[in-house]
């Protein structure tokens, strides 16, 4: 084992909405190359979770590390934080005005000062390795909502992060585009990327990450090998709550 710090770790983080505390008392950690899954139902805190981890939501206690670093310090640049993180969100989010490959470059172009040259190859290339070459110029519109969530996976990754975040990224997809998102998340996977995803999608899950997370109600209830949480949990609340999103 090298002594590499986790490429994100939270340490006992909270987080609160008025009196509704969301987050209470998180700590994780995602090395490098792992794909950890968080799992819970609707409202046990995911989205907020990874929302602590890209500094969108204000972290009342605890310590977020990325690589090491402490960015949840107050004095931290968000923005240059959020430079080193890929996101994607459920609803795709690509501009509407602008090209595909415009779309996939601007990042690179304006965050991390990328010649538009070199950008755009490096755009056309992820493109192409997802069959959207030819889509290069088309507006955002004219794409499916499974080719606009890819476009929107390789505008998140075309900036070379040192983490993904995925939030529930096929959630808002007709049942049969679900799995193309899902084959492009593996071959992420293949190359070594680095993911923390909430996900609804079990048998994804099961299949593509190292460890699942079960969230209850901003804990963290179980976590360990993804084969041994969702085949034999050892939480009586996990197993309730798989019985309840598993059954046919
Ligand atoms: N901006 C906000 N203001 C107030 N409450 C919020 C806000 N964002 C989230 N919440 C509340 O925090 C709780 C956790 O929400 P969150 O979206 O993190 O859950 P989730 O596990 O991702 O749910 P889902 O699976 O439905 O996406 C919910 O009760 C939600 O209503």
């Amino acid at each position: 084992m090298s002594g590499a710090p986790p490429v994100l770790e939270l340490r006992d983080v909270r987080c609160a909405f008025g009196d509704h505390e969301v987050l209470r008392g998180i700590s994780l950690s995602v090395h490098r190359h792992e794909v950890v899954a968080l799992i819970g139902a609707s409202g046990s805190g995911k989205s907020t979770l990874l929302r602590t981890a890209n500094l969108l939501e204000h972290i009342g206690d605890g310590q977020v590390l990325l690589a090491g670093e402490d960015i949840s310090d107050p004095r931290v640049d968000a923005d240059a934080v959020r430079a080193r993180i890929g996101t994607v969100f459920q609803a795709y989010n690509l501009f509407p005005h602008l090209s595909v490959l415009d779309n996939v470059t601007l990042a690179a172009r304006l965050v991390h000062n990328v010649p538009r040259a070199r950008a755009e190859a490096r755009a056309l290339d992820l493109l192409a390795s997802i069959g959207l070459g030819a889509k290069a110029k088309a507006f955002p519109d004219t794409l499916s909502g499974g080719q606009q969530q890819r476009v929107a996976i390789v505008r998140a990754i075309a900036t070379e992060p040192e983490l993904l975040l995925l939030d529930e990224i096929t959630s808002a997809l007709d049942p049969e585009l679900v799995g193309e998102v899902l084959d492009l998340v593996r071959r992420l996977k293949d190359d070594g990327a680095t993911i923390l995803m909430a996900t609804h999608e079990m048998a994804f899950a099961r299949e593509v990450a190292d460890r699942v997370v079960f969230l209850d109600q901003g804990r963290v209830c179980e976590t360990g090998p993804a084969r041994e949480v969702l085949g034999t949990p050892r939480e009586p609340r996990t197993r309730e709550f798989l019985s309840r999103v598993l059954a046919p």
